[in-house]
């Protein structure tokens, strides 16, 4: 499981413990940024303790999705079949693995999700609710992505899934990496399925959501959206033309 953290100190050495509890034959990769408040030396005595546990350390806060495609190339380089993605703050619950595991029998990407039926979120403030039903319900306008959570950043992919998804090409660094994934995965003609998921709200530290971050992506849904709007109307006209 690669784990971004940004100032998780609070949270790391426990939401690793649990992690390592629920699934003793996961490895971990925790993805620090430098954070300040000394995240990363916290990993790094944990990956002391365990050969399970492992380190990348970054030079400076470059995005959660900067943090996911260095893990990844990580990961994908030690040769790992299925690699997974994980909040390091307890939102995302380790003991609820075994049944995104499972899913992955029948799909190229499994997503613990939010918003399907038997999906809830605990303690989540109303506008972070608000904010994430109406990026998905943008993003299912838009682009066409047939998912209910396309924003949720628990996950976990066949290996095969990221290597046909072109990471090379992906320019997303916030959060906005999230739906880019999905929505490649589905445009590469691979099967995404969705779990429900309990998503409970952090008790310790500070979400890393900024304005700058929801800026990113409402830009580049927007973007994505209406150049593929063109590309239809483009073909439609093409075809037409073909006809007559
Ligand atoms: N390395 C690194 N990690 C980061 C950065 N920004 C955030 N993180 C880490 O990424 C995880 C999620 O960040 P939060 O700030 O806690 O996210 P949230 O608002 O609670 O969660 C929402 O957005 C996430 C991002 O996709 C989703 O994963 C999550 O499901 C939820 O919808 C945490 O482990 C956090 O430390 C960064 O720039 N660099």
């Amino acid at each position: 499981m690669v784990v971004p953290t940004y100032d998780e100190a609070l949270n790391l050495a426990w939401i690793v413990e649990r992690l390592r509890r629920a699934q003793p034959d996961f490895d971990v990769l925790v993805v620090d940024d430098d954070s300040p408040d000394g995240t990363g030396r916290i990993a790094d005595e944990l990956a002391a303790a365990d050969p399970h546990v492992s380190v990348l350390h970054r030079t400076a806060k470059g995005g959660l999705g900067a943090a996911y495609l260095h893990g990844f190339a990580h990961a994908l380089d030690a040769g790992y079949d299925v690699i997974g993605e994980m909040d390091a703050d307890g939102s995302h619950q380790p003991e609820q693995l075994d049944r995104l595991y499972a899913a992955l029998a029948d799909a190229d990407l499994v997503i613990g999700s939010r918003w399907v039926p038997g999906g809830s979120v605990v303690n989540w403030p109303r506008r972070r609710e608000l904010l994430s039903r109406g990026g998905n319900l943008y993003v299912r306008l838009l682009l066409g992505v047939r998912v209910r959570d396309a924003t949720a950043g628990f996950r976990l992919f066949r290996r095969t899934t990221l290597e046909k998804i072109d990471l090379a090409t992906v320019r997303s660094t916030g959060y906005v990496f999230q739906t880019d994934l999905v929505a490649r995965t589905l445009n590469a003609g691979l099967t995404v399925r969705e779990v429900p998921i309990e998503f409970v709200e952090r008790v310790r530290g500070d979400s890393k959501m900024s304005g700058a971050v929801a800026t990113e992506s409402l830009k580049r849904i927007t973007e994505w959206g209406l150049r593929e709007r063109s590309r239809r109307v483009r073909a439609a006209l093409g075809s037409g033309r073909g006809r007559r």
